[in-house]
C-alpha cells in the first residue's frame, strides 16, 4: 500500500505551469506521476488544490544539539523544518562540544534518525573546537558523513590556515563553507556600521569585515581549486566579490538569508535584540545588491541561518544579547509574499529553485525535484492562505524573529520526507 496524493497541482520548474497531477508514493520513492491514478489499495491524501514542489533544502541551520538543548534540539529543530516545508537541513557545528570528531557526526546522524522530522546532514568544523588553531581530521570527518567544513559563528582569521584547509578539502572533494568575518575589522560591533549605528551610538560591524574575507577566500579557492561556499552574504561589495570570482572561473557558491533580502538596519531601534543578527542587517543598497545577486545567479541559494536562542537571552540589552534569528517556519511564506505575490520581483519557480533545486545540485544531495523514480521528498503549499506570524505558534524552541506580526501567505500544508508524512495541516 502506498500514499496517493490527489487534487494537487505540480509546479513545472522550467515554465512555472501548474499541472493537475496525482502522485503515488511507495516506500521512499515516487512510483508514478499521472493525471489520474488508480486509488485501489492506497491511502489517499487530498491536497485540496495545493501546489506540489520539491521538498526544501536548507544548507544553514543551527540545531544546537548537543549541549545547547535549551535553545533547540534535533527533534524541535527538524519539526520546525518539516513545518516550513523542508526535507533536508544541514546543521552547523557550533554546538557544545563543537562538531569536530567522527563520534559527533555519528551522534547527529543517529539522533536525527531516531527523533528527526527531516534528513539532517552535518557540517564538521574546520578547526578543532572552532578555535582557529589546528585543523580537524578532515578525512575521518568526511568518512563519518560530513557534508562540508565550516567554523560558522566565527571566521577563520589566519589566511594560511584557510589555505591548508582548502587544500585538504579539495583532496576530499568537499566544500569549505565560510562565515566571512575579519575580527580585526568587526571588533565588538553589534550592528551594521553606518548612519543608524552612529545615530544610536552603538558599535558597528563594517561591510568590509565580510567582503575582505570573501575576496581573500575566493583567491585561496583559485589557488587551491577548492569549492568555496559563502554563508549568509549580506554586503554589496561581498556580492560583487562573488560575482567577480565566478566570472574568473573560481569554484565559488553563495547563499543569502530571508532577513538580508527583506530587512535593513533602519528597522533597528537599539532596544529589541530580536533584530540582532550576524552578519548584521545592512543598508537598503546592500539589501538590493543581495536581491540582484540572487536574481542574476551570483547567489545560488537561499538559506535561513536558523539560529534559535532563548527568550531570556534575547531580552538582554542589544549590545550583549546573542546574534541570530529563527527562520525555518517562516522563510517560504515571507519570500513568496514579499518577492513573488506582492512585487513580482521573482517567480514562484525561481524561488523554489533557490530553496530546493540549487542546494541539491550544489551540495550533491538527493531531492530537489519531483520525478518518477526519485526520492519522495516533497512539499505542498497553500498559496492563498494568509496568516499572521506569531512566534508562539513555532515548533522551534526559538521565538527570536524580527518578523513577528507580519502577514504572509503561502503556507506549507503537507511535507513528505522519504515517503513519510512529516507535517500535515488541514
Ligand atoms: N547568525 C547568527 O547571528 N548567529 C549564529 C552564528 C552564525 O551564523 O554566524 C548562531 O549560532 O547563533
Ligand atoms: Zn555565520
Ligand atoms: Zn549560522
Amino acid at each position: 500500500m502506498g500514499i496517493l496524493l490527489k487534487n494537487g497541482k505540480l509546479l513545472e520548474l522550467e515554465t512555472g505551469e501548474l499541472l493537475p497531477r496525482e502522485i503515488l508514493i511507495e516506500g521512499k520513492t515516487i512510483q508514478k506521476i499521472a493525471e489520474q491514478l488508480d486509488t485501489t489499495g492506497h491511502e489517499v491524501v487530498d491536497l485540496g488544490g495545493g501546489v506540489i514542489v520539491p521538498g526544501f533544502i536548507d544548507m544553514h541551520v543551527h540545531l544546537r544539539d548537543p549541549g545547547l538543548e535549551y535553545k533547540e534540539t534535533i527533534e524541535t529543530g527538524t519539526r520546525a523544518a518539516a513545518k516550513g516545508g523542508f526535507t533536508t537541513v544541514a546543521c552547523m557545528p557550533n554546538t557544545k562540544p563543537i562538531l569536530d570528531t567522527p563520534e559527533l557526526m555519528n551522534y547527529i546522524y543517529e539522533t536525527a534518525e531516531k527523533t528527526g522530522y527531516c534528513k539532517v546532514v552535518p557540517y564538521a568544523a574546520i578547526t578543532c573546537g572552532g578555535r582557529g588553531e589546528e585543523l580537524t581530521d578532515m578525512q575521518a570527518l568526511k568518512e563519518a558523513g560530513a557534508v562540508g567544513f565550516t567554523d560558522d559563528g566565527v571566521g577563520v582569521q589566519v589566511a594560511g590556515m584557510m589555505r591548508t584547509a582548502m587544500e585538504r578539502a579539495k583532496e576530499l572533494g568537499l566544500p569549505i563553507v565560510i562565515h566571512a568575518e575579519d575580527e580585526s575589522l568587526s571588533g565588538k560591533g553589534c550592528m551594521n556600521e553606518g548612519e543608524v549605528s552612529k545615530r544610536l551610538g552603538l558599535p558597528g560591524i563594517p561591510g568590509v569585515a565580510e567582503s575582505v574575507h570573501v575576496a581573500r577566500d575566493a583567491l585561496l579557492a583559485e589557488l587551491t581549486g577548492a569549492h568555496l561556499h559563502v554563508c549568509h552574504i549580506s554586503d554589496a561589495s561581498a556580492v560583487d566579490a562573488v560575482r567577480w570570482a565566478k566570472r574568473r572561473g573560481i569554484r565559488v557558491t553563495a547563499e543569502v538569508t530571508p532577513h538580508h533580502l527583506l530587512l535593513t538596519d533602519e528597522g533597528i531601534d537599539g532596544t529589541d535584540a530580536n533584530w540582532k543578527v550576524n552578519p548584521p542587517l545592512r543598508t537598503e543598497n546592500d539589501r538590493k545588491a543581495c536581491l540582484e545577486g540572487l536574481l542574476d545567479g551570483t547567489i545560488d541559494m537561499i538559506a535561513t541561518d536558523h539560529a534559535p536562542h532563548s527568550v531570556e537571552e534575547k531580552q538582554r540589552a542589544f549590545q550583549v544579547a546573542p546574534f541570530g534569528f529563527v527562520g525555518l517556519e517562516t522563510v517560504f511564506p515571507l519570500l513568496y509574499t514579499e518577492l513573488v505575490a506582492k512585487s513580482q520581483q521573482m517567480t514562484l519557480q525561481q524561488l523554489v529553485h533557490k530553496m530546493a533545486v540549487a542546494p541539491a545540485e550544489v551540495f550533491d544531495l538527493p531531492g530537489g525535484r519531483v520525478a518518477e523514480g526519485g526520492v519522495a521528498d516533497l512539499t505542498v503549499l497553500n498559496l492563498e492562505e494568509e496568516r499572521i506570524i506569531d512566534p508562539n505558534d513555532f515548533a522551534s524552541k526559538g521565538r527570536n524573529t524580527p518578523f513577528a506580526g507580519w502577514k504572509a501567505k503561502g503556507w506549507p500544508v503537507l511535507t513528505v520526507c522519504e515517503g513519510r508524512i512529516t507535517h500535515s495541516r488541514p
